[in-house]
């Protein structure tokens, strides 16, 4: 389990997360959603000790990892927008990773199958489309079977059949009881993948809890709904 407690993260004077109180339930799918800017991706960073918080603990299956690193090695990371090295070829890259953690990864091989990366593993990562770099950091982000992956819109730039890969290989990590959190502005992909529901408004946590619960609290059939409605209560 991930948890939060009194998470604050300020830039400047602009509060971005403010008093996040959670938990991320282990061996399930949680999905956060909210507006643009609403501090999906603050908290992502937060976990993965990319953002210092400026107030509050972060708990990882009980342990508090403010200020430590090593817990990191079990979190496998997919970023809305990655930065490379860009003149190495695919190849390269991952040959490169494989020697910063010095071990062999558990399906490399598997993965580029399963993500078609075959032909693109002679080109530079300059060269590669937008789609073929997200598969890439698919990748990078399962090839060592770590216990927790994080996806910030892992979809976004994919084709409709590569996004349909990408579900399918969550929907595996799920069976074999892996941590998933993923935020994506997609809501059926949410309904598809999702167990657990964080909604975040303003750095501020509107829901947390089962999509079910939430789907019944709303008298609503599809999560779009659901989420509309709380967008109106937020606003007003
Ligand atoms: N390094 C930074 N310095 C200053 N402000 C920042 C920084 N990083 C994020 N912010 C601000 O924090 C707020 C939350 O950003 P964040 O990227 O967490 O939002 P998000 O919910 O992931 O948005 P989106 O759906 O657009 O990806 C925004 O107002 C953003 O401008």
């Amino acid at each position: 389990m991930i948890e939060l407690r009194g998470l604050k993260k300020k830039f400047g004077r602009l509060t971005v997360l403010d008093d996040l109180d959670l938990e991320i339930p282990s061996g399930q799918a949680t999905g956060i959603v909210g507006p643009n800017g609403s501090g999906k991706t603050t908290t992502i960073k937060s976990i993965l000790g990319l953002i210092k918080p400026t107030e509050g603990d972060i708990r990882i299956n009980g342990e508090l990892v403010n200020n430590r690193w090593e817990y990191r090695e079990q979190i496998g990371y997919m970023p809305q927008v990655a930065r490379y090295p860009e003149n190495m070829t695919v190849e390269e890259l991952f040959r490169f990773i494989k020697n910063i953690r010095g071990y062999q990864p558990v399906a490399d091989q598997e993965l580029i199958e399963h993500f078609r990366l075959g032909p693109e593993l002679k080109k530079r990562m300059r060269t590669l489309s937008g789609g073929n770099r997200q598969k890439v950091g698919a990748v990078l982000s399962m090839m060592y079977d770590p216990e927790i992956l994080i996806f910030d819109e892992p979809t976004a730039g994919l084709d409709p059949r590569s996004s349909v890969q990408f579900k399918k290989k969550v929907r595996e990590l799920k069976e074999v009881g892996k941590t998933i959190l993923l935020t994506t502005h997609i809501m059926s992909e949410i309904e598809e993948l999702a167990d657990y529901l964080i909604f975040i408004v303003e750095g501020k946590i509107k829901y947390h809890g089962p999509m079910a619960d939430l789907l019944k609290k709303h008298k609503a059939q599809r999560l779009e709904g659901a989420v509309a409605k709380m967008m109106e209560e937020a606003a007003a």
